[in-house]
């Protein structure tokens, strides 16, 4: 059922609010119990999200055995059937791709439909491949498919990414925990969902040193089994929250946070003037009014998270002073300015920079999710403007948030959830339940 999401703005919030598992670490994790050939895997700590069901339905596309229940998933990998992942799924969600590596090892062939592009940009693949080709994998395209097979077992290889991709990296990182020999990734990503993929794997029996670091180095092993692990805390689903707290002057506790994960979000909020406490369950934002204009740049990590932009760009429209919002990591990444644009923000886009003067009194309008980020961006906007919003593509922030809606209305927001068919009268709006159930894929 299509949904959208109505915010009366101006309310402050107050509280605590958890986080969920990161959804860019359950997506590779799961995709890497494809490599496990004994026991299950038990993987905790895994958001309910749309995304989530598709990674498991292509795993239950390939023959294995899955079974999700209260935030956990149990795989297990002993008998695989197909190595295909049809067009269905793929195009659903880009990380689907991440299941060609751990196939190409475990079975020596994997036949993927393409990605494609999407909103944020058009997220070429050729990383990856150049990775599996390295260690020895042949790769044809025909169809809107991508086959890759390697006679007998992968082999170990020194690949140099020309691009910090987390993708490409935790591809090659998969692939090659069961190669043959070593593997050296320069120019690795950084980002901590590559180093909780690691963490995963060699608790799956894999040797893998470095991650976290720009060089990783994958002693292949000839065999991985089941094993158990706690997904980490979504850095993004923090951030989000810490800008709610800061865009409503409000003081949040934002529970499982980790700041060492973090500290780009937390220096920038500090440079505007958002005051943050952290402990070691989580982290306290607040803030002193007025806010300071910053200029930020989105980078690979350790630097500000390209899936922060739009969010953070929410928080500088209330900012006193003129910020620069330069985009680096895609190329179409500002689909929110338009829609912000509509709620009476002062935005130019000017190539990769957008000019965001701060100050002007936030108007509700009805605007429309152009993506995950983008339309997290928007609720965020409507909480600091005068009236009500109403955001529509609201699958898109499903993607990415455990019920945005009912965890900000527990704080305190004015924010529902609506059908959209039948939201044109009061009457019928009242009868309706707040929320409804994160949509099933099923
Ligand atoms: C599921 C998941 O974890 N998604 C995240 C992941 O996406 P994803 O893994 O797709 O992002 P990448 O790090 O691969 O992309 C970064 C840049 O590298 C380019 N590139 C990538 C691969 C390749 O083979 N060739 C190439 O040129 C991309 O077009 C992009 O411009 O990291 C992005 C960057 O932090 C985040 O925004 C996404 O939320
Ligand atoms: C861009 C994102 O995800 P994906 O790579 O799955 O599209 C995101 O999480 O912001």
């Amino acid at each position: 059922m299509m949904n959208k999401i109505i915010v009366r703005g101006g309310k402050k919030l107050s509280g605590r609010v958890k986080i969920h598992g990161a959804k860019n670490a359950v997506l590779p994790i799961i995709a890497a119990s494809i490599l496990g050939t004994d026991g299950v895997s038990v993987i905790h700590d895994a958001p309910p999200l749309d995304d989530v069901l598709v990674i498991n339905k292509v795993l239950e596309s390939l023959g294995i055995k899955i079974e999700y229940k209260h935030e956990t998933v149990r795989i297990n990998a002993s008998k695989i059937d197909t190595c295909e992942a049809s067009y269905d799924l793929v195009r659903k969600m880009r990380a689907s791709f991440l299941v060609m590596g751990p196939l190409l090892a475990r079975v020596g062939k994997a036949r993927i439909s393409l990605p494609g592009g999407c909103a944020i940009g058009t997220r070429p693949i050729d990383q990856h491949l150049k990775g599996f080709e390295a260690m020895g994998a042949e790769i044809e395209l025909g169809q809107g498919y991508i086959e890759a097979r390697v006679s007998g077992r992968l082999k170990g290889a020194k690949v140099y990414l020309d691009v910090a991709s987390v993708g490409a990296t935790e591809n090659i990182m998969m692939a090659a925990a069961l190669a043959e020999g070593t593997t050296l990734i320069e120019n690795a990503a950084k980002e901590p969902e590559i180093v909780d993929l690691a963490n995963y794997l060699n608790a799956m029996g894999a040797k893998i040193r470095g991650a976290g670091t720009g060089m990783i180095r994958i002693d292949g092993v000839s065999k991985l089994t089941g094993a158990v692990h706690t997904v980490i805390p979504d850095r993004i689903e923090a951030g989000t929250y810490m800008i709610a707290a800061a865009i409503t002057n409000s003081d949040l506790y934002i529970e499982g946070a980790i700041g060492d994960h973090l500290r780009p979000i937390i220096s920038k909020m500090q440079e505007m003037g958002v005051q943050i406490e952290e402990d070691e369950n989580g982290l306290r934002v607040y803030t002193d009014r007025p806010l300071r204009a910053v200029d930020l740049k989105t980078l690979p990590y350790p630097g500000f998270p390209t899936d922060m932009q739009s969010q953070m760009m929410a928080l500088l429209l209330l900012a006193d002073g003129t910020s620069l919002v330069t985009e680096t990591v895609f190329e179409n990444r500002f689909m929110h300015v338009e829609q912000m644009l509509n709620m009476n923000a002062q935005i130019k886009v000017e190539g990769r920079t957008a000019v965001v003067s701060g100050g002007s009194k936030l108007q509700g309008a009805k605007v429309c999710a152009t993506d995950l980020r983008a339309g997290a961006a928007l609720v965020l906007a409507a909480l600091a403007a005068d009236g009500d919003t109403e955001i529509t593509g609201i699958h898109h922030i499903d993607r990415g948030y455990v019920n945005i809606a009912e965890k900000l209305s527990v704080l305190g927001a004015d924010i529902r959830r609506i059908p959209v068919e039948i939201v044109d009268t009061e009457e019928e709006e009242q009868t309706l339940p707040l929320f409804s159930v994160q949509p099933s894929l099923a």
